[in-house]
């Protein structure tokens, strides 16, 4: 048996299990990670982070990010800003800004004086202009540019690369979007070989949007930092959100604060909290 020291944090009520993977020995792949992610028979989280030293040069820490169902994925922005304040509370390094290694690239937390996080999340990425298709009533047909399920009507899915990837529908109202139906029926949807972060995006004006997010690998979350930076960096394109503006991004946790402008990178601010530290023998 092995004893694992972890730390719950959380974003915005996007919970997660943090793992010091520099002081502690830990293999991932030998984890029950699923289990552990059990809100009533386990720790309960939607992702485990696990701090792990670089490989790229320049970079300061390497960042891995497990969900819930125990894939390992590419991103996780609310995990990010829990990110810095764990390696500064830990006293793995007295910088407030920090150099970041994931799977599809650099990014950089930065804690503020107030307590709040700043993660520059780095530049998007776009498929092809392509609208991907319709479904109704969980059928598929041919490409289209609208999509009508449940007589919701939302134009255009956009498709914004995060790292991880995300498809955001700009929706009327949030509150009565089918999220776990369409959240559901996209995971198995052939356009989307490695699932995909589903988003719905009402906007309320230039610089105001309420977004929900049903998570790939764990379901609806209380909130989704990539996907608060994919529907803003969305709403941008489409003409809905104000260019280079901070967008109030209200979710069902809170509120994170994002900018984006063409051909730059997307920056994201919010809290972080720490619950409780732990250890778990495995
Ligand atoms: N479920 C995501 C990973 C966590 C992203 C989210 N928790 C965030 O804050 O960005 C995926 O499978 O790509």
């Amino acid at each position: 048996m092995t004893m694992l020291k972890f730390t719950k944090m959380h974003g915005l009520g996007n919970d997660f299990m943090m793992v010091d993977g520099i002081s502690q020995p830990f293999d991932p792949a030998a984890a029950p990670i699923a289990a552990w992610a059990d809100r009533r028979t386990g720790i309960g989280f939607d992702q485990l982070l696990l701090v792990e030293r670089p490989a790229r040069a320049g970079a300061d820490f390497r960042y891995r990010i497990f969900n819930a169902d125990g894939g390992e994925v590419e991103q996780c922005g609310n995990g990010a800003r829990c990110f810095v304040k764990f390696i500064i509370e830990q006293g793995l390094s007295d910088k407030r800004e920090i150099v970041v290694e994931t799977a599809k690239g650099i990014i950089k937390p930065r804690m503020n004086d107030d307590g709040s996080v700043t993660v520059n999340m780095g530049a998007p990425t776009f498929v092809p202009e392509e609208i991907p298709f319709v479904l109704r009533g969980g059928e598929t047909a041919g490409a289209s540019s609208h999509i009508v399920v449940n007589g919701l009507d939302s134009a255009e899915m956009s498709m914004v690369g995060m790292g991880n990837p995300h498809a955001v529908m700009w929706v009327g109202d949030v509150d009565d979007a089918p999220v776990e139906g369409w959240g559901e029926a996209l995971q198995r949807h052939p356009r989307f070989p490695e699932r995909v972060n589903v988003g719905f995006m009402q906007v309320v004006d230039k610089t105001h949007i309420k977004l929900r997010v049903y998570e790939r690998g764990a379901g609806e979350t209380q909130a989704c930092g990539t996907g608060a930076c994919a529907a803003v960096v969305a709403g941008v394109r489409l003409n809905l959100l104000e260019a280079g503006a901070d967008v109030r991004v209200d979710l069902p946790g809170g509120e994170l604060t994002v900018s984006w402008q063409e051909g730059g990178e997307v920056m994201m601010s919010g809290p972080a909290v720490r619950v409780f530290d732990g250890e778990v023998a495995y």
